[in-house]
């Protein structure tokens, strides 16, 4: 007897919820390996990078309205207050502060191309990309600015100038400037302009060859070309954050999309701390953990939040 539509879409969803058991088998929830984690933390000075879009809020059409919640704000806070704590973001940096408005942690924008860190890095180089400011949300606090792209910025305007020609044209496209990087947003695009949004961007980005296209969630991310990524922003905080040679730290780092994956690498190439892809569906990461989204993300805070308060009172 044949089946119906319903039932046949039941029977699809439960091929994918196989699937993405098969997944964990490989990149088990970080919830339900919180023994495990706590376990290997225990003594450590545990270090918290999180990434924002798709980790600490949802994604949704509008980048201008990628609000994180309420509940997910104080999550971050407690984790601010018990572990040092930075979010590397593609977003500016001023533009990720103004979502998460904390004061507490530590922020990077531009895929880490843009990081406001409280001490000089003398394995940085000299101060060439390195300028002390007082900061406006760490008050009264000598911060430093770690922008190893500055010369660039001049161009990327004139990038941004092309590329909004562009979009103009083609109804539910988008540019968004982060500053030393820019987002061509093509997910309100309908299916069959996105291929034309495509190669139109490709084309005028062939004048420019200092700077790649990547993809992340439908958005192609335009960057100038420099060994620097969020992995290397993870190990330059390390670094001015006094971890550079503690053999007690552990960093985590929760993420959901593929400019994560180099600082899920980078934690791999130190030999320890905790890589957590955040994803509803099976995917190839480097992480050895997984979240399913921003609910479990803060749910894994939380516990994270509760665990380092009850290890104080120990
Ligand atoms: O490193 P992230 O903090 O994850 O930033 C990566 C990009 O995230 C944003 O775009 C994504 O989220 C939007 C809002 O939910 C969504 O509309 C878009 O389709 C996603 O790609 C952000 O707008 C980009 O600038 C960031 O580069």
């Amino acid at each position: 007897m044949e089946s119906n539509s319903e039932e046949r879409f039941h029977d699809h969803e439960d091929v994918i919820d196989d699937f993405y058991d098969i997944w964990l088998k490989n990149h088990p929830s970080a919830l339900s390996s919180f023994e495990e984690i706590k376990s290997m933390a225990h003594e450590k000075q545990m270090v918290v990078f999180l990434d924002y879009d798709g980790t600490l809020s949802p994604i949704v059409n509008n980048p201008d309205q990628a609000f994180m919640s309420t509940e997910m704000r104080s999550a971050v806070r407690e984790i601010g207050e018990h572990f040092t704590t930075a979010i590397i973001s593609g977003r500016s940096r001023d533009k990720v502060f103004q979502f998460v408005r904390l004061n507490n942690i530590y922020y990077a924008g531009s895929h880490g191309m843009d990081i406001s860190a409280p001490s000089f890095s003398p394995n940085y180089g000299n101060h060439e990309h390195q300028t002390s400011y007082i900061s406006q949300l760490f008050v009264g606090n000598d911060m430093v600015n770690f922008c190893p792209v500055r010369d660039f910025l001049p161009r990327i305007q004139t990038i941004k100038d092309k590329l909004d020609k562009i979009a103009k044209d083609i109804k539910g496209a988008s540019v968004e400037d982060n500053k030393f990087c820019l987002s061509v947003h093509f997910r309100c695009v309908n299916e069959e302009n996105v291929g034309k949004l495509k190669e139109m961007v490709e084309s005028t980005m062939e004048f420019y060859s200092d700077f790649r296209i990547s993809e992340g969630k439908k958005v192609m991310e335009i960057s100038p070309i420099i060994n620097w990524y969020k992995g290397r922003a993870l190990q330059y905080l390390l670094d001015t954050l006094g971890f550079e040679d503690s053999s007690n730290v552990l960093p985590i780092y929760i993420g959901d999309d593929k400019t994560d994956e180099d600082a899920f690498k980078m934690i791999k190439s130190i030999g320890k701390g905790f890589p957590v892809a955040v994803s509803t569906t099976p995917k190839e990461t480097e992480a050895l953990y997984s979240l399913r989204d921003p609910t479990e993300v803060m749910s894994f805070l939380i516990l994270l939040a509760k665990w380092k308060m009850g290890c104080t009172f120990e």
